[in-house]
């Protein structure tokens, strides 16, 4: 097969995914009103994000909402490999016609589900941004199923530019006490909101010694970003270092299942009680001014 034959299977293919004519450009994307999207990003790598997505998503399914992760960790998807679940598909099959998206999700139980949704930048480069945009509404078409989308993108500026977190109303950058992740996290910030002001940031701080190093933490950066930028920015908690965390890893579980008691799974516990708090309150929801104007910046963002 040419590889024009290929880029016209796959075109064809997202044409199916996002259910539209041949024709029809897809619609701006709709989010339903109710539905929780968080993108949990970093400035740098290896701060905690995926560790999060797994303990958040317990403690909010724990608190009776139904999660889908949206595992956009590069290749076969980090979250299915952690947790000791095979991901018998790949993006690739969705891309190529092989198989439904629908079919990729993987039940980890319990309340939370997996869309290994991971692609190489390469291959996702390849897309022109209507088969971006389709598969974005692929995924959307999952919205009904779920109360709550949590977004494992991965590290740094162009992964976020991936799209995939372009579904996402709310941004949880996770940072940590280094230096580095506080400069990376500043310049994240800045970038973003430079493209859309609406975004609502939420520092959520991981590997903490002690809840006052999370508080001093946050002040310094709020201090920052209130200076020399106009975002809306909050503070979503502070997460403890816990050697039982890498332990939990080391078990394939999440920390919040196999040690309830831990330190850190009381952070991801009062994380999940303020999200649900605020849906109840319908806090978390954006006014509907900015919901479209972020949706217009990420239409054009998945155009780029
Ligand atoms: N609160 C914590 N206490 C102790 N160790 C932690 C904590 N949070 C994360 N870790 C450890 O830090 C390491 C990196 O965590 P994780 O893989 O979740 O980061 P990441 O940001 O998703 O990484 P990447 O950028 O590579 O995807 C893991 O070994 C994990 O066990």
């Amino acid at each position: 097969m040419t590889m024009s034959c290929l880029a016209t299977d796959q075109a064809e293919s997202l044409r199916r995914l996002a259910g539209r004519a041949k024709t029809e450009v897809p619609d701006q994307l709709q989010v339903r009103e109710g539905l929780r999207v968080i993108s949990v990003t970093s400035g740098k790598g290896g701060v905690g994000k995926t560790s999060v997505v797994v303990n958040l998503a317990a403690s909010l399914a724990a608190k009776g909402q139904r999660v889908l992760i949206v595992d956009c960790n590069p290749g076969i998807g980090d979250i299915c490999l952690r947790l000791g679940k095979d991901a018998p598909f790949r993006m690739g099959q969705v891309l190529s016609g092989d198989i439904d998206l629908k079919e990729t999700v993987v039940e980890l139980g319990g309340g939370v589900s997996v869309l290994p949704a991971g692609m190489e930048m390469q291959q996702y480069s390849a897309l022109s941004p209507w088969e971006r945009s389709a598969l974005m509404q692929a995924m959307l078409r999952l919205q009904n199923d779920y109360d709550c989308f949590l977004i494992d993108t991965g590290s740094g500026m162009a992964a976020n530019l991936t799209g995939f977190a372009a579904i996402a109303r709310e941004i949880m950058l996770v940072v940590t006490p280094e230096p580095t992740s506080i400069t990376d996290a500043y310049a994240l910030i800045k970038m973003l909101s430079g493209r859309d002001s609406s975004f609502r940031f939420r520092l959520l701080i991981n590997m903490c010694r002690d809840n006052q190093e999370g508080d001093t933490l946050f002040s310094k950066l709020a201090a920052i970003t209130g200076r020399f930028l106009q975002v809306q920015f909050d503070h979503a908690g502070t997460i403890l270092h816990d050697e039982l965390l890498v332990e939990s890893v080391r078990r394939r579980g999440a920390l919040c299942r196999l040690f309830p008691d831990a330190k850190a799974s009381t952070g991801f516990k009062n994380l999940a009680h303020k999200i649900n708090a605020e849906r109840s309150a319908g806090a978390g929801a954006m006014p509907v001014a900015s919901v479209a104007s972020s949706t217009m910046w990420r239409n054009h963002e998945l155009s780029s």
